[in-house]
């Protein structure tokens, strides 16, 4: 939930931006075991970014806001999550989960910073599905020097 606060990972960086953002999405899970949850249904997703780095950007900027939420938000608000290239209805690593959507968060956001002078990081991606569930993706490296 936006305004939550969220478990903090830990990292020797000298600058931490947060980004929360929400968006509203349907999707289904294709298989067996998933029960009600291969029917297709919808979620509105609160996700929170985490992003370090040790320099700013000739703005004074980690990193814009906007930029973080635009690439978040014009990718999956109002979609079908299984209609986009991103998953797969037969690999299990790829389908539509929450664990898996944190991880797709991930990976579009470090390909933006990737492209930034300043070197950023992201460190944690926190992605609510309900009320009551969430998952938490934190890739293995970057946690500064
Ligand atoms: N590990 C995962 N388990 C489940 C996922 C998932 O992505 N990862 N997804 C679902 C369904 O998509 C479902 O929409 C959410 O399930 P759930 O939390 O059980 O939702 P409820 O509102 O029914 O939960 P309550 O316990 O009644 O609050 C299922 N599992
Ligand atoms: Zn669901």
């Amino acid at each position: 939930m936006i305004q939550q606060i969220y478990p903090s990972p830990t990292h020797s960086f000298q600058y931490e931006l947060n980004k929360d953002l929400q968006f509203a999405a349907a999707h289904f899970v294709p298989h067996s075991e998933a029960g009600v949850c291969q029917q297709v249904h919808g979620h509105t997703y609160f996700v929170n970014i985490t992003i370090a780095a040790d320099e700013l950007d000739d703005s004074g900027f980690l990193v814009n806001f906007k930029d973080i939420k635009t690439l978040i938000h014009n990718r999956f608000d109002h979609r079908i999550l299984n209609e986009d290239s991103l998953f797969s209805n037969d690999h299990a690593n790829d389908f539509p989960t929450s664990e898996v959507l944190a991880r797709k968060v991930y990976e579009i956001i470090q390909q933006y910073l990737d492209t930034r002078k300043n070197a950023p990081k992201c460190l944690q991606i926190f992605l609510r599905e309900t009320p009551t569930s969430y998952v938490i993706y934190r890739p293995k490296e970057a946690r500064g020097s």
